[in-house]
């Protein structure tokens, strides 16, 4: 079994595999422009976070009903399992669906039937963050919070996501003041293709508790000392660091410099039906590439269960960082 972990970055419309997207598309008869599934896996190949983008949204179409967000959550935590993930933190794209006529409603009794059954069918705890889309207006993103009011319950926090550049964080100070207000959780991406500024902005501005990617914060000497003294978490990606060339080849990840600098990193998988593997498979793709040790691995581990929002469940968060202290590491 895989070191026990948290996956902290993870949106759950980024764990549509191939096959669920064509049966899904056969179900809600919904014609996708490619021919299978093979057509479809060759046009995984992004220049930029764009064109990523591009296609991740273009195959949010055949997602119409509560239970194909069932479906698809249940999917990714029976693979996430798998791999070693305890407790999942996921996001998930509400405007995207919105425009599509699919309400906010729709989206989230959907993924919280899956979430219910988590923990009994995959030991796997769980919460739900919403996120806001960057390259929509504050406006829009207003709005959104509003559709969400009646559904708190189920929803732990905000984040935000889509096209970085060009759309820095101050754009949402009251979206995220409204949000505090409501008790709810603040993260956001920044810094992976925008510059260190935005994280800083993210942090001054936002208030986030948690950067996502954050890897552009290297940029920043004062910045690095900051997230370090504060203790702020990142949640890295590697394996889509490298599909969206954000680095060049995973070798050349900074992850091993980050956690000799004393920041909070953790690993996580950000779109795994996309980029090439889930949660486990970054620890290993990292773990290769880079050469990490057992103790830079646990201390992977511990981080993320340390960054995630467990504080309603103390003990719970004690006893997956006991699992990891107590977990044997093959040697390799
Ligand atoms: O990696 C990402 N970056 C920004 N927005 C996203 N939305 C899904 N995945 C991503
Ligand atoms: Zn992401």
């Amino acid at each position: 079994m895989p070191v026990p972990k948290a996956e902290l970055h993870l949106h759950i419309e980024g764990t549509l595999e191939p096959e669920l997207a064509f049966a899904l598309a056969a179900r809600n008869g919904v014609t996708l422009p490619y021919a299978d599934t093979e057509a479809l896996r060759e046009a995984y190949r992004f220049s930029d976070l764009q064109s990523f983008l591009d296609l991740y949204y273009s195959l949010m179409a055949v997602l119409r009903t509560a239970d194909d967000f069932t479906e698809l959550a249940d999917a990714y935590l029976a693979r996430a399992a798998e791999q070693g993930v305890r407790h999942a933190e996921i996001f998930f794209d509400p405007q995207a669906h919105a425009v599509r006529g699919v309400p906010m409603g729709v989206v989230v009794e959907g993924l919280g039937a899956a979430l219910d059954r988590a923990e009994e069918r995959h030991g796997i705890s769980t919460r739900l963050i919403m996120c806001f889309l960057r390259d929509e207006s504050a406006e829009s993103a207003m709005a959104t919070l509003d559709a969400a009011k009646p559904y708190l319950d189920r929803i732990i926090g905000v984040g935000l996501d889509s096209a970085e550049v060009g759309h820095p964080p101050a754009k949402f100070r009251e979206v995220y003041e409204e949000a505090a207000r409501l008790g709810l959780r603040r993260v956001a991406h920044a810094g992976e293709e925008g510059p260190a500024a935005y994280i800083r902005e993210a942090l001054d501005v936002l208030g986030v508790e948690r950067v996502d990617h954050g890897l552009r914060c290297l940029e920043d000497p004062n910045l690095v000392a900051r997230l370090v003294r504060d203790r702020v978490p990142l949640t890295l990606c590697p394996l889509s660091n490298v599909r969206l060339r954000a680095i060049d080849v995973l070798e050349q990840h900074p992850l091993r410099e980050m956690l000799s600098a004393g920041l909070v990193a953790t690993v996580n998988s950000d779109d795994p039906a996309y980029f090439g593997g889930y949660a486990g498979d970054n620890f290993d793709a990292v773990r290769g590439a880079l050469g990490l040790g057992e103790e830079e691995l646990r201390t992977l581990a511990r981080n993320s269960f340390e960054a995630s929002f467990l504080e309603d469940d103390e003990e719970r968060r004690e006893r997956y960082l006991a699992e990891v202290d107590a977990y044997e590491f093959e040697r390799s």
